[in-house]
């Protein structure tokens, strides 16, 4: 683990560390005020592409371009694996990530390594200091990772690029892509209204921003507002635009999505039109995938792709690694980095399922069936062996405080009780990486002064909640600090059906504690509401 900077002797860095930290500049200066530039920004990314040289090897690579407001990232997962286990090389490039930043470029299905993410890393960065200067600066931090990507894809000679939109469409660095093989538009919603518009007409217009003239496209069901809208782009543009509809499961031969949840079959079927679509443009027929598709089946290696997909922190669960053999699944942390009330509803629901039929299995079942997702094995395998036990269910939750919490959490909490789900508790804690922080190989040292006005926030409005649904009027909620261990900074602001923690690790400890208090409980933690919640908890408690 890093060194906290508490003077001691001078931490050596990586060269992995170091190229991080160089990144982060990327990041700073972007904030530094006064560096307007000339021109508009997106346009600078054809002069990076020329200070790279890759103006050429884009324009010869195959590509697969998906934007959306939710689902991107699945998407492009599963495709990215659909076409890997057709045989073709892949480079899948998502954001954001999680715990490395080389999680955004995968080469084969596999996070590219650090040797060659070094390599391909100062070549970009070497060239663009050399070349850029007072009329162009550096790229901002997302575009520069762009263009990383275009290099390792083209270097690496990569069959299919599959590229997820950072933000938007039309302005996103991503599309400077020109000739695109198939384009694919996920499920629209309300995000980033200050950018990209507070209607979902003019979301969606953002969004169809990466349409190309000819260029054939897929999108999901989408409400009305918004298809108008990616109906009119796609006709300016002579897009064939067609709807993929959700995965039918019973084209998976009794196997599940890797990646859990309803509305992962929406992704699915998006993914498998981006594929045929792919395979048919390219020329690549001789497998005749297209006619089985067309048919009440899938190839099976469509299947097979789409049953071992990945995709980290989206419906993800994990067992503690710190709970002793004898009570393994005793403390199991499910997690799903929703942030807009769309998906935060998906996430409850995916939740209230996961945890029922885990339960439904832990008590009526000693035998494995054979169709279990691969991910969520070890949990389940944990949950098989283990004896009856009460199962709690507990909210782990933050959301950063440019969302609004009164369209988070009472969703969460709503569609929860309808589905027979009542937290336990829920723990409100701050993050512990910044947001954009690109360097995230340790937990940084809890910071003692950290200000929890937020986090006292989402627990009133938390409490709130419960006490209208047990048919009190909303009151006043003030919580009591409870100062544990004559230490300040265990203090914790506790109410009847909350807590607030000044960090994570305090939050994981008093679940530990909490089990190994009372052995006739299982805790089920739904960690939501960030992503960077979600990377920070896999960071904490995984193997
Ligand atoms: N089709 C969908 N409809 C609604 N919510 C979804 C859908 N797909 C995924 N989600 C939710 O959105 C979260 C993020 O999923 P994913 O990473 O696939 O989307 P993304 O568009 O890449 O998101 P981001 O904006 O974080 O990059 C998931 O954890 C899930 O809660
Ligand atoms: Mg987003
Ligand atoms: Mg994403």
């Amino acid at each position: 683990m890093a060194e906290g900077g508490n003077g001691s002797a001078k931490p050596t860095v990586s060269p992995y560390d170091e190229a991080m930290d160089t990144l982060s500049s990327l990041i700073t200066e972007r904030t530094r005020a006064g560096k307007i530039q000339k021109g508009d920004p997106f346009d600078y990314m054809f002069d990076y592409l020329k200070m790279l040289d890759l103006e050429e090897p884009i324009s010869k690579m195959s590509i697969i371009h998906v934007a959306g407001t939710k689902g991107k990232g699945s998407t492009c997962a599963f495709t990215e694996s659909i076409l890997r286990n057709c045989g073709f090389r892949t480079g899948l490039f998502t954001s954001p990530h999680l715990i490395d930043l080389r999680e955004r470029f995968r080469l084969d299905g596999v996070d590219i390594c650090e040797e060659k993410f070094l390599a391909y890393f100062w070549w970009c960065w070497d060239r663009l200091k050399e070349r850029t200067g007072d009329d162009i600066s550096m790229p901002t931090f997302f575009r520069f990772l762009t263009l990383l990507a275009f290099k390792i894809f083209a270097a690496e000679q990569v069959d299919v690029a599959i590229l997820e939109v950072g933000l938007g469409g039309r302005l996103d660095s991503t599309n400077v892509v020109q000739a695109p093989i198939v384009c694919g538009i996920s499920s629209l919603g309300y995000d980033h209204m200050e950018i990209l518009g507070y209607t979902l007409g003019e979301i969606a217009g953002e969004k169809a921003g990466i349409f190309k003239q000819g260029v054939p496209a897929f999108t999901v069901p989408q409400p009305d507002e918004a298809m108008r809208m990616l109906e009119k782009k796609a006709s300016q543009l002579d897009v064939h635009l067609k709807v993929a509809l959700p995965l039918d499961v019973n084209l998976l031969n009794g196997l599940d999505l890797r990646l859990e949840g309803e509305h992962q079959y929406i992704n699915a079927g998006l993914a498998v039109a981006l594929c045929s679509t792919w395979i048919q443009r390219t020329g690549h027929i001789e497998a005749n995938y297209l006619d089985e598709t067309k048919q009440s089946s899938l190839p099976e290696k469509f299947i097979k792709g789409l049953t071992t997909a990945t995709l980290q922190g989206r419906g993800q669960i994990v067992p503690d690694r710190f709970i002793d053999i004898e009570s393994p699944g005793d403390l199991v942390f499910y997690l799903d980095g929703a942030h807009t009330p769309e998906s935060i509803e998906v996430c409850a629901k995916w939740f209230c399922r996961a945890i029922k039929e885990r339960n439904k299995q832990q008590n009526f079942s000693s035998n494995q069936p054979e169709n279990f997702s691969a991910s969520n094995k070890l949990a389940e395998s944990y949950s098989c062996e283990i004896p009856r036990k009460n199962s709690t269910q507990i909210l782990l939750f933050n959301c950063m405080s440019v969302r609004d919490p009164q369209s988070l959490l009472p969703c969460l909490f709503n569609t929860c009780a309808n589905h027979g789900v009542h937290f336990k508790k829920a723990l409100f804690v701050p993050n512990i990486s910044v947001y954009n922080k690109v360097w995230s190989s340790a937990l940084p040292p809890i910071d003692s002064q950290v200000d929890l006005s937020w986090q006292l926030t989402l627990q009133k409005l938390w409490e709130n909640l419960n006490s209208s649904e047990k048919g009190g009027d909303a009151k006043k909620v003030d919580p009591i600090c409870e100062e544990g261990e004559a230490d300040k900074d265990r203090c914790v602001w506790s109410c009847e059906n909350s807590s607030v923690f000044p960090s994570l690790p305090l939050a994981v400890k008093w679940l530990r504690d909490t089990i190994q208090q009372n052995k006739s409980t299982r805790f089920q933690v739904l960690v939501t509401g960030s992503l960077h919640l979600v990377g920070d908890v896999l960071r904490f408690v995984k193997k």
